[in-house]
């Protein structure tokens, strides 16, 4: 199993993202990532502050939809993972598609199972650096522990 340094590059960071919908598919939207070869290392289902939510979408402040985003994303509980796959970043957005599901390739989790180009189902990490961020923002070190007990992720890599 791979210890705490070599998981950097090996893991990324995903939420299945509020709403009724997104809630009914959990079951089948976790089939779909396990059955890709994806491990899950930590998961939980947790409500977003406002507060959260602007600073996990910073990086789109400037874009026109970042309030009705940020509003989104604190209306329910979003369920955030940690998972583990070689190539995890970039297999996992191959597994999710497009940012807009009408250009998502059909099998893809948003070509199943968004709703809108907002409501688009599930989030993942586009680079590895941002999975380990991410991965620190949501988990604490008591949840990023693997199955023989390592804490996975370095605290230098966690945003608090
Ligand atoms: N034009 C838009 N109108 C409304 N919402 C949008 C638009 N573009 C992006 N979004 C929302 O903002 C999220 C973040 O946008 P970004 O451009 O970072 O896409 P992404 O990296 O594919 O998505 P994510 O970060 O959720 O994985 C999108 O997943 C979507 O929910």
């Amino acid at each position: 199993m791979s210890d705490q340094k070599t998981l950097y590059g090996k893991i990324t960071f995903t939420m299945i993202k509020p709403g009724e919908r997104n809630q009914e598919n959990i079951g089948p939207i976790l089939t779909k990532i396990t059955e890709n070869g994806f491990r899950i290392e930590a998961m939980k289902l947790v409500k977003l502050r406002t507060k959260q939510a602007e600073v996990f979408y910073s990086h789109l402040s400037d874009k026109p939809f970042y309030n009705d985003l940020v509003k989104y994303m604190t209306s329910g509980p979003v369920l955030a993972m940690i998972l583990e796959k070689e190539n995890a970043v970039s297999d996992f957005r191959v597994l999710i598609g497009d940012t807009d599901p009408t250009k998502a390739k059909e099998g893809t989790i948003r070509n199943l199972y968004a709703e809108s180009l907002q409501k688009n189902a599930i989030h993942g990490s586009d680079s590895d650096e941002n999975a380990a961020l991410e991965a620190g923002f949501f988990f604490s070190t008591s949840e990023r522990y693997n199955k023989n007990g390592e804490c996975f992720l370095k605290d230098t890599w966690v945003v608090r």
